[in-house]
């Protein structure tokens, strides 16, 4: 069973989503945010944003927290360029990616509702500049991200089935 990956923008949505396709499933949830260095933390609470040297090894670190679960797990990851995809899906080869589309307004205003958190509103706009459309590569699907959290989690799962049921056809 390949892992999925959920990804989009900071504020999205990743770690409820994540959260809810890991307990539906039964699978592992690889919180990809526990897995930055405390330097990058740090980065990103002074609202600086990371850039690509920062997200290198973590990036490293997630892929082999993939390949530690080949039977299948759940991680959120905001992925927000092909090559970062494509370094994790080097790692975990068919991985799939749920997308938590929405706009920066949006994101804006889901990231100020969680005071305390190591991501600042004012990063939004850098992860939206930074932000490459997974749309047209294969094993992903787009997701309205102001949808109810029930409606994402069931169209995730139709779309993991229907996949699972193309492969062994
Ligand atoms: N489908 C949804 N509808 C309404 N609110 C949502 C939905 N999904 C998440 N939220 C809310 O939006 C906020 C951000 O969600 P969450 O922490 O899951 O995003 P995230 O992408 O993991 O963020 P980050 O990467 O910055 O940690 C939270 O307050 C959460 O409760
Ligand atoms: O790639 C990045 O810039 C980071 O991973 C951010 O997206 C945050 O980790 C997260 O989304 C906010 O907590």
């Amino acid at each position: 069973m390949q892992s999925i990956v959920v990804m989009g923008v900071g504020g999205c949505g990743k770690s409820s989503l994540g959260a809810a396709l890991a307990d539906a499933l039964g699978w592992p949830l690889i919180e990809g945010d526990d897995f930055h260095p405390p330097a990058n933390i740090e980065k990103m609470r002074a609202g600086r944003p990371l850039d690509d040297d920062d997200r290198a090894c973590w990036l490293a670190a997630l892929g082999e927290q993939l390949q530690r679960h080949p039977g299948g797990a759940v991680l959120t990851c905001s992925a927000l360029k092909r090559r970062y995809r494509d370094t994790l899906r080097a790692a975990a080869p068919g991985l799939r990616f749920a997308h938590l589309v929405l706009t920066p307004e949006a994101a804006r205003l889901r990231v100020a509702a969680r005071p305390g958190h190591p991501f600042p509103p004012s990063l939004v706009d850098s992860q939206f500049a930074a932000l490459e459309s997974p749309e047209n590569e294969p094993g992903v699907l787009s997701l309205d991200a102001m949808q109810p959290l029930a409606a994402l989690r069931a169209t995730t799962l139709e779309w993991l089935a229907a996949g699972d049921e193309e492969k062994t056809a």
